[in-house]
């Protein structure tokens, strides 16, 4: 299960977040509270190596995208506004192409679109997203179990609920902002305490896993 800590603004965060062996990092460049300038970004990027970067934009020029992408050495474009399928077409970068569940959520808008990932965010009006609020997993699973890419989930995702979201969807990967925050700013104890959480469970599905085979002979 691939781990993407969402709204670095700090190389000391950017540490935590590498030494405890996420997978993926968030710098937001769209109209946030977590807003980082792409000088910063760029400075906290030449320091990580083995975190894939990612930059979160909402329908920004696409020249522009691939200028911030060039300029802090970003792995994936995350767009989460309502960027199209040409729109996507002219970004250089892979992208993970984010969209917001609600109840008439139709999976079939995504077939068309060629893309590396998918993240689906929760759907609240008047918010772009980090709303720290979860989508209905239950009623989701049947639609996005049709989703033909690696999809992350993102939305409310905390240490105490990670694990009922992945018994429900099993996705690729997750997606935490708020839910390793206090007080609004990244928590150093909740980013380990989450990566930790996310890296046991997996060790435990692994484990099953391996014992089934055994009882079947296959290992
Ligand atoms: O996080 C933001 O403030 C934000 C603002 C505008 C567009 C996207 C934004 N976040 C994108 C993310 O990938 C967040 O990690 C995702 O929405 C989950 O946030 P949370 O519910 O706080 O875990």
């Amino acid at each position: 299960m691939l781990v993407k800590i969402c709204g670095i603004q700090s190389l000391e965060i950017a540490k935590v977040v590498e030494e405890n062996k996420a997978d993926l990092m968030g710098f937001i460049f769209a109209d946030s509270r977590r807003y980082i300038n792409p000088i910063a970004a760029a400075k906290i990027s030449a320091e990580i190596k083995s975190v894939a970067k990612v930059g979160v934009f909402m329908n920004e020029e696409p020249a522009r995208v691939n200028e911030i992408a060039d300029f802090c050495h970003l792995d994936y474009v995350q767009l989460h506004g309502d960027e199209t399928i040409e729109y996507c077409k002219k970004i250089k970068y892979p992208i993970i192409k984010a969209f917001r569940y609600k109840e008439d959520f139709d999976p079939k808008i995504l077939y068309q679109y060629s893309v590396d990932m998918i993240l689906i965010d929760t759907y609240q009006a008047g918010s772009a997203g980090g709303t720290g609020r979860c989508f209905d997993w239950k009623t989701a699973k049947e639609k996005l179990s049709k989703l033909h890419l690696p999809v992350f989930i993102a939305g409310g995702i905390s240490k105490m609920n990670v694990g009922e979201m992945i018994n429900v969807l099993n996705p690729a990967g997750v997606d935490v902002s708020g839910g390793v925050e206090s007080n609004g700013i990244k928590s150093k104890g909740k980013i380990i305490d989450f990566i930790k959480r996310v890296h046991e469970l997996e060790r435990r599905v692994k484990n099953v896993r391996c014992n089934c085979r055994k009882e079947k002979n296959y290992c």
